[in-house]
């Protein structure tokens, strides 16, 4: 940084470089004595070094940190960007000087930090101090950079009439990728990769509030495979894992949308929900897990063609307000399934209608 026209900070160079800061504001947000003579000896001695110059030297500082460092004028454009900064967004800092800065945060935070600008332009007297606050960034090679992104006023008494800010950007995206692989684990169910029974109820809850709200049908699906203690014990654990990767992987198939979720809801049991589907389309699906699941082999197991499975399966579906809470959705489909069980099993039924479909 050689000559920086809005800012003051020029005005700190080497012919002042004594224990005291050439321009000291009077101001009680200054660290005052020890504080401020060390920062000046520390500077003095690298300035002895090197350019013999204070800002210089604080550029330096700036440039070497592991943060990213940025400086913005009132306007949101970029007048000061460190190496660091520059990494995050994946550009070289002579193309971030000049730029809104506003262009390099993505769309779903641009509106937000345009109006932060404006606002603090038009009310000097406002204190800011914003964030950190997690950011996504667009970087140049159409990657995203995640990022803690803080923003601050400078002291009034270190710049001219207009405000500058200054940004301190901490690099999350390698916590960010740990963290979303984190996430999908929780909500997964390791042996099929459907989504686990936590994951199954909270999008349950949010599909029960969204199309309650709208007067949509919702429908919950049950399924539950035959005898499989019975599969187990003839063809070992490990054939019984692969047989409910198998149907998982059926069932999952067999969704009508994709909004439609899927999960194991315990050992040999699934559920489905079906948002926007009314008892007839739930009990299509039914009719097409159960063909799927009555067509499947474990031949590729080396198990032979007579190895077979079923599936006994429950339906309730929530239409016009005939299920006040979401608990009771869920109890209507499991006493189907627990119909379809007791009256034989490889059969479907619904709760309003509990006819067995076989
Ligand atoms: N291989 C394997 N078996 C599991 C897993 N989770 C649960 N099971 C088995 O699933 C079987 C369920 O047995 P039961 O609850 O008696 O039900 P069922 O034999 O399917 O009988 P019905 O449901 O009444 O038709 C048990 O033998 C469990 O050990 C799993 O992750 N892998």
């Amino acid at each position: 940084m050689t000559n920086c026209k809005q800012c003051n900070l020029q005005a700190i160079s080497a012919s002042q470089s004594t224990s005291t800061h050439p321009n000291k504001p009077e101001t009680s947000e200054v660290p005052r004595g020890d504080t401020l003579d060390n920062l000046a000896s520390a500077l003095s001695l690298i300035c002895s070094q090197d350019s013999n110059n204070f800002l210089s030297a604080l550029y330096q500082i700036i440039n070497v940190l592991a943060v990213g460092v940025f400086i913005v004028d009132e306007n949101g454009q970029v007048t000061v960007a460190n190496a660091h900064t520059a990494k995050i967004v994946g550009s070289s800092k002579e193309e971030l000087l000049g730029k809104q800065w506003c262009e390099v945060l993505n769309d779903c935070h641009r509106d937000e930090y345009k109006q932060l600008f404006n606002t603090l332009k038009h009310d000097a007297s406002k204190k800011l101090s914003h964030g950190p606050k997690e950011v996504v960034i667009n970087r140049k090679d159409g990657k995203f950079s995640y990022a803690d992104l803080s923003i601050s006023r400078l002291p009034q008494t270190m710049v001219n009439a207009q405000s500058m800010f200054i940004g301190v950007l901490h690099d999350l995206s390698s916590h960010h990728a740990k963290y979303m692989k984190l996430k999908r684990l929780s909500r997964t169910d390791h042996l099929t990769g459907l989504a686990n029974r936590n994951a199954f109820d909270e999008a349950l809850n949010e599909l029960w509030i969204e199309c309650t709200s709208n007067n949509q049908p919702i429908s919950v699906l049950f399924i539950d495979i035959d005898y499989f203690k019975q599969f187990n014990d003839s063809y070992g654990h490990v054939n019984g894992d692969k047989c409910l990767k198998k149907v998982a992987k059926t069932i999952a198939y067999c969704v009508p949308s994709r909004d439609c979720v899927t999960g194991r809801y315990g050992g040999e049991e699934f559920a489905m929900i079906l948002p926007r589907c009314n008892e007839q389309i739930a009990e299509v699906v039914a009719k097409q897990v159960r063909r799927s699941i009555n067509q499947l082999n474990f031949i590729d197991q080396g198990l032979q063609a007579h190895a077979k499975v079923t599936v006994s399966q429950g339906i309730a579906c929530a239409e016009k307000g005939n299920f006040e809470q979401v608990e009771s959705l869920l109890h209507s489909a499991d006493k189907s399934l627990y119909k379809a069980k007791s009256n034989g099993r490889d059969r479907i039924v619904c709760s309003s209608n509990p006819a067995i479909s076989d």
